[in-house]
């Protein structure tokens, strides 16, 4: 693996408009890449993992300009492909090769397995068809399938082995680099390790820099040297594979890896559950993304929350922030269960606190003056008091401030304010 990056990534941006209207009129604009940097060496496999819909096969297909970015530049090897005109694409596209998915879509139904293996020879201009044919016989038996398979049709074959075609594909043009789109995830699980060994192995022999997508962290795991997690459009954290499983410095790294199901029933309830849903990337949240969600967002310095009470809080603070409570369930489920009279006051804003999983007391005395207070004003049909109530007095950091993907002292980059550096420049700007 040499040191100087074969892909450098920088600001990569794609946005997607939002249109309303015969005239199409942009209203908004998903923006499901939202600067994104990274870069990848000769040889080196970069996994990118996260949810459905962070954004991971958008950064993809803008890398490799299948549609084009709306910002940022990517560099290949030492050139900036960002203006290239068709003849260098063209050039580019046979050094920087895809594989995806669902291997069977990437078939003609009607062109035999040489046929589809050698057309990239043949777009490429290789004109001499026994050498098309040659070379790619070669392929097929280097990718664990045979010689003869060369006249055989996709329909004849397994998606596994399809998956090993779409591979020798892609590896005739010998290209630098494979971009892989969740190559794994539609295959039976009992050949999903077959194809990571073949693909391991290709990588070493043909000396192939990857970039991996995946969400299943265990393949990343299996097959990267490091790894960049996304939320919402953003990269926040990258780390060597190893290091980001055993020490992962971002809470969302955090939770993410305490979801994977765990075989040992003793470590079972270490897993962290995210609150709410992921965010509309059309409307990220202000200030750090992931803090509509986040187990460890950071309580604001006057009060002394119990970290679990202050999340809590927030989910029950977000929701006011989009609409009044339906206060109506909290009746109908008292009344349900006690079978009593309509609930007072008291009851109801009772409900609320354990429908959210807010505790019936606040551990810090003001902080539950607070709350009382605004859910007093909303059990009493006082929306906007509740709401602004809540809002003067439980602000967060994470809100308000942006954090950059930096340095850790851990030695990789995470984007998060509980990283000291970070977290003090915030607070100079509120004491200044
Ligand atoms: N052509 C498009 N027009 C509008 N929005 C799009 C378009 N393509 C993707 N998106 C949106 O951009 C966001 C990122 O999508 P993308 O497919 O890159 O995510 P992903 O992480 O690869 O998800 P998955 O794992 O489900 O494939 C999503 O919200 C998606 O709905």
């Amino acid at each position: 693996m040499s040191d100087r990056p074969l892909l450098v990534v920088e600001g990569l941006q794609k946005h997607y408009p939002i249109t309303s209207g015969v005239l199409k009129r942009e209203t908004g604009r998903v923006r499901a890449v939202d600067g994104v940097d990274f870069a990848v060496s000769p040889g080196e496999t970069l996994g990118i993992v996260g949810e459905s819909g962070c954004g991971k096969s958008t950064v993809a297909t803008s890398l490799l300009r299948l549609e084009e970015p709306t910002a940022g530049e990517v560099s290949f090897d030492g050139e900036d492909i960002t203006d290239y005109g068709k003849r260098d694409l063209k050039r580019f596209r046979r050094r920087a090769q895809m594989i995806f998915q669902d291997p069977t879509a990437s078939f003609d139904p009607r062109m035999t397995v040489g046929e589809s293996v050698a057309e990239p020879l043949r777009i490429h201009g290789i004109t001499d068809r026994q050498r098309r044919r040659n070379v790619v016989k070669d392929l097929l038996g280097r990718v664990g399938l045979s010689p003869e398979d060369v006249d055989r049709y996709p329909h004849e074959f397994s998606g596994g082995q399809k998956q090993r075609i779409a591979l020798a594909r892609a590896l005739v043009v010998n290209p630098d680099l494979l971009v892989a789109d969740e190559p794994v995830s539609a295959l039976d699980v009992s050949i999903q390790a077959d194809i990571l060994e073949l693909m391991n192995d290709v990588q070493r022999e043909f000396d192939l820099a990857m970039l991996f997508i995946s969400h299943n962290l265990g393949v990343v795991r299996e097959v990267c040297d490091r790894v960049a997690v996304m939320y919402l459009g953003e990269i926040v954290e990258i780390a060597p594979t190893e290091q980001l499983f055993t020490d992962p410095q971002h809470p969302y790294t955090r939770a993410l890896l305490g979801s994977i199901p765990r075989p040992d029933p003793r470590r079972r309830g270490e897993s962290v559950t995210l609150s709410g849903d992921v965010p509309s990337p059309a409307n990220p949240p202000e200030g750090c993304r992931f803090h509509t969600r986040c187990p460890e967002v950071i309580p604001p310095s006057d009060y002394d929350f119990d970290q679990r009470e202050w999340r809590a809080v927030q989910d029950l603070r977000q929701r006011l922030h989009r609409e009044p409570l339906d206060l109506e369930t909290v009746r109908t489920a008292h009344t349900e269960t006690d079978g009593a009279d309509a609930p007072d006051d008291e009851t109801l804003a009772a409900g609320v606190r354990e429908e959210f999983g807010v505790p019936a007391e606040l551990t810090d005395a003001d902080a539950e003056r607070v709350l009382a207070e605004a859910l007093a004003a909303e059990v009493d049909g006082n929306h906007d008091c509740a709401r602004e109530r809540l809002d003067e007095a439980f602000v967060t950091p994470c809100e308000r401030t942006h954090p950059d993907l930096q340095e850790t002292d851990a030695g990789w980059a995470a984007a998060c304010l509980l990283h000291d550096d970070q977290r003090r420049a915030v607070e100079q700007a509120a004491d200044d």
